[in-house]
C-alpha cells in the first residue's frame, strides 16, 4: 500500500536550470505515514480474515458509541483517503482529461517549454484510488425506497452517490416482464436464452450482431406472432435512448475491456460490478436456506446501492441485520429474489481528492499546508510563507487544477506593497499569465490589471459598509479612488460622484467601468495627486455641493488631511456652507489603535477639537488594524489660515 502514495519530496528534489529560470522537479517517494504507524484498534482487520460473527461485532462497535479516540485526525480511517485503497495501473487514456490538459496554442517557444513542465509537476496516475466496495443490485423503481430504508447502512462519502448505475442496468419493462414472467417462460429455458439473445441483438444461429434495422425487424416479427398489440413501446425500443447509447459507446470505445469506461471531462470516479454470481448465490443459500436453491434470477431495470466500507469485504451473513432483513424479505415475496449482493470496485482519481489532500500528499510532513487565498476574477492570489517557496511551482498546479475552469491563473506575491500605485509585485506561477481579469461586486463589473492598478476583494464589505451611510442628495469625492470600486457604487446611489486617482492606469480603467456599468454620465474623472485635487475641488463652484468626501488610502490618507485646512478662507464666513463628511482610512499597530489614529488625524488637521467616530475595519497583520475614521470636517479648519502653498 505505502508504494502507492505520492511524493513527499522533502528528500528528493533535484533542480535543473534552463536558461533563465529555474525549475523544481519532484520525485516521488512512498508517503512517510506507513500503516505500520498507526494505533492497532485502527487497523480494521480483513473480514475474510476473520470469524464472520466476530467480525460483524467489532465494526458494529466501531460505529456506535466506542469511537477509537485518536490523537491526530490524519490518522482516522473511515471514509475515502490517500492513504487507503489501492493505486491500480490503468492505461493514461483513462485518465481525467483534466490532470492533463494541454493549452490549445501557445505564444512562445518559451512559454511552451514552461507549461510543458508545469504539466509534468504532477503525476496524477499517483492520486489513483480502487476501494473494494459491496453494493446491493435493486430494481430501479424500488431504490430510492431502499435508500431511504438502509440510508444508515449505505457509503457515506463525500460526492459519491450511493445511488449508482453501470452500463447494461436498464432494460426495457415489456422486455423484463417477459423475461420473468414465469407463466410465460419460465419452463422454456431455450426460449429464454434465444430471447435475451435477440434482446442484445444477436441473431440465432451463428451469434453475429444484427444491424439495427434487421434487429427492430426480427422483434416487430417476434413479437406479431406472440401478441404485438400489446407491446405499446416498441418504437422507442427500436431506437435505444440518448443515454444508453452514449453509454454503449463509451463502453466500446474503452481500452479497459468489458464494464470499464473512458472517463469524460469533470468526472473523478469510476465504479465497476465486480462479477462473482456463483459465489454470491452460495452466500444466500447460506443466508435463505435450501430454499433459496434453484429460483432463478431477477430481471429488469436495476441500480446499485453502494453499501458503507465496512461491508466491502464480508459475505451476506456479514451484512447488518437491516439489509440481511430487508432481501430476506424480498425473496420470501417471489421465485425470483431482486435484491442481489455485488462486489465491486470503486476508482477515485486525482479530480476527486481535495485540494488540501493533494497538498498534504506531496508536501514534505509537517509542512503548513496553504489554504488561503485570495480571488480576484480568475486569478488566485498567493501570499506564500517562504518554506513553501521551492514548492511554489507545486501548489500553484494544485490550486489551479482544483479550482478549473473558473481560476485560470495562479499567482504569488512577492514583496509587500511599497510603491505610491498601490500595486503588487506578482509572479505567475501557473495556468495562463494575463493578470487583467473582470471582478464582479455589488452587482457592478470591473475590469482589472493587477499588473498595474490596485485592487482588493476582501473590501468589499468595508465598501458596502461605507455606502449604506450614502443617500441620493450626496456629492461624493473619492480622493484615491483606483479603478473605482467605492466611486462606481457610489454612483449608483448618490447625485454625483468625482472620483481622483494619481496612476494613470487606475484612471483608464475607472473610466472604462463606468462606461461598462452605464454610469459615466454620474462620474467625473481626474488624474492628479491628492491634496491638489482636494484644492481644486474646494476652491471650484462645486464646493457647496459636496457632502462627502472618502480617502482611501490607509498608509498616508491621514496625512493628506492637511490640504482641508483653510480650504473656504477665500469664501465669506457668512456664505450657506454645508461642510463635508470625511471618512478617512488608516493603519495602526498602537495598544489603543483609535486612540493613535485619531491623534495623527488632529496633527493632520492642526485642530484639538475634533470629533472622531473610529471604526475597527480589519486586522491586516497580526497586531495592525485597519481603521476607518468619520468626521465633519471643522469649520475652524475650513476657514483657518491654510498652511499649504498649493
Ligand atoms: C489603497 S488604494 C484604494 C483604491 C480604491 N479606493 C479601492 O478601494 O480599491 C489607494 C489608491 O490611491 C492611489 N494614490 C496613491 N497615492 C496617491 C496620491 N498622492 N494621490 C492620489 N491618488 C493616490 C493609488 O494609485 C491607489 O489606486
Amino acid at each position: 500500500m505505502g508504494s502507492d502514495f505520492p511524493a513527499k519530496p522533502k528528500s528528493t528534489i533535484l533542480v535543473h536550470s534552463t536558461s533563465n529560470m529555474a525549475v523544481t522537479k519532484l520525485f516521488l517517494r512512498p508517503h512517510s505515514l506507513p500503516l505500520s504507524t498507526l494505533p492497532s484498534i485502527l487497523l480494521l482487520p480483513k473480514i475474510s480474515s476473520l470469524p464472520k460473527k466476530l467480525t460483524i461485532l467489532s465494526l458494529c462497535n466501531f460505529t456506535t458509541t466506542t469511537q477509537p479516540q485518536i490523537s491526530d485526525p490524519n490518522l482516522f480511517l473511515y471514509g475515502p483517503s490517500l492513504h487507503k485503497g489501492t493505486n491500480p495501473t490503468i492505461p493514461q487514456s483513462q485518465l481525467p482529461i483534466t490532470a492533463f490538459t494541454k493549452p490549445s496554442h501557445r505564444l512562445q517557444l518559451q512559454e511552451e517549454n514552461e507549461e510543458e513542465e508545469e504539466d509534468n509537476l504532477i503525476n496524477a496516475k499517483n492520486f489513483s484510488r480502487v476501494f473494494d466496495i459491496a453494493a446491493l443490485r435493486v430494481p430501479a423503481k424500488d431504490c430510492f425506497a431502499l435508500e431511504s430504508r438502509l440510508r444508515g447502512h449505505l457509503l457515506n462519502w463525500p460526492r459519491i452517490h450511493n445511488i449508482a448505475r453501470v452500463a447494461g442496468d436498464e432494460v426495457e419493462e415489456e422486455l423484463a416482464e417477459l423475461l420473468t414472467n414465469p407463466s410465460r417462460e419460465a419452463d422454456d429455458e431455450n426460449a429464454l436464452v434465444s430471447l435475451n439473445r435477440r434482446m442484445y441483438g444477436k441473431s440465432e444461429g451463428d451469434g453475429e450482431c444484427l444491424s439495427p434495422v434487421l434487429y427492430r425487424e426480427k422483434l416487430a416479427k417476434t413479437f406479431d406472432s406472440r401478441g404485438y398489440v400489446k407491446f405499446r413501446n416498441l418504437a422507442k425500443m427500436s431506437r435505444p435512448n440518448q443515454r444508453k447509447k452514449r453509454r454503449d459507446e463509451e463502453d466500446e470505445g474503452s481500452e479497459g475491456g468489458e464494464g470499464k469506461k473512458r472517463l469524460r471531462k469533470g468526472e473523478f470516479s469510476v465504479l465497476e460490478v465486480v462479477d462473482d454470481e456463483e459465489e454470491e448465490g452460495e452466500d444466500l443459500k447460506g443466508l435463505l436456506g435450501d430454499e433459496f436453491e434453484g429460483r432463478k434470477k431477477w430481471r429488469g431495470s436495476t441500480r446499485l446501492l453502494l453499501l458503507d466500507e465496512r461491508c466491502a469485504n464480508g459475505s451476506v451473513e456479514d451484512l447488518p441485520e437491516a439489509i440481511k432483513v430487508a432481501m430476506k424479505e424480498n425473496t420470501g415475496k417471489s421465485m425470483c429474489p431482486t435484491l442481489e449482493l455485488v462486489r465491486c470496485k470503486l476508482t477515485l482519481f486525482y479530480d476527486y481528492w481535495q485540494m488540501n489532500e493533494i497538498l498534504e500528499a506531496l508536501l514534505p510532513e509537517g509542512m503548513i499546508i496553504p489554504s488561503a487565498f485570495e480571488t480576484v476574477g480568475h486569478i488566485v492570489h498567493l501570499n506564500l510563507r517562504d518554506e513553501h517557496l521551492p514548492y511554489k511551482k507545486l501548489i500553484a498546479k494544485v490550486v489551479l487544477d482544483k479550482h478549473k475552469p473558473k481560476i485560470q491563473t495562479v499567482v504569488n506575491k512577492i514583496d509587500a506593497i511599497d510603491n505610491d500605485y498601490r500595486t503588487m509585485q506578482l509572479e505567475v506561477l501557473s495556468g495562463n499569465h494575463s493578470l487583467v481579469t473582470t471582478v464582479v461586486e455589488n452587482g457592478l463589473r470591473f475590469q482589472v490589471d493587477l499588473a498595474k492598478v490596485y485592487w482588493n476583494s476582501r473590501l468589499a464589505t468595508e465598501r458596502q459598509r461605507l455606502l449604506n451611510s450614502f443617500t441620493r442628495s450626496d456629492v461624493v469625492c473619492d480622493v484615491f479612488s483606483g479603478v473605482g470600486p467605492i466611486a462606481m457604487s457610489a454612483a449608483r446611489i448618490v447625485k454625483r460622484v468625482y472620483a481622483n486617482d494619481l496612476n494613470p492606469h487606475a484612471i483608464e480603467y475607472l473610466e472604462r467601468n463606468s462606461v461598462l456599468n452605464k454610469l459615466e454620465r454620474k462620474i467625473k474623472v481626474f488624474n492628479m495627486d491628492g491634496r491638489r485635487f482636494i484644492n481644486a475641488m474646494f476652491a471650484s463652484d462645486k464646493a457647496k455641493s459636496i457632502t462627502q468626501v472618502v480617502m482611501n488610502l490607509p498608509n498616508d490618507a491621514a496625512e493628506y488631511l492637511d490640504a482641508f485646512r483653510g480650504i473656504l478662507v477665500d469664501r465669506s464666513m457668512d456664505e450657506e456652507f454645508t461642510l463635508p463628511k470625511i471618512h478617512v482610512y488608516g493603519f495602526s499597530k498602537a495598544q489603543d489603535p483609535e486612540f493613535d489614529f485619531h491623534q495623527r488625524i488632529r496633527i493632520a488637521l492642526s485642530e484639538v477639537a475634533v470629533d472622531v467616530e473610529t471604526r475597527r475595519v480589519r486586522l491586516v497583520a497580526p497586531g495592525k488594524w485597519m481603521l476607518c475614521a468619520s468626521f465633519i470636517l471643522p469649520k475652524s479648519v475650513a476657514f483657518a489660515k491654510p498652511t499649504l502653498n498649493m
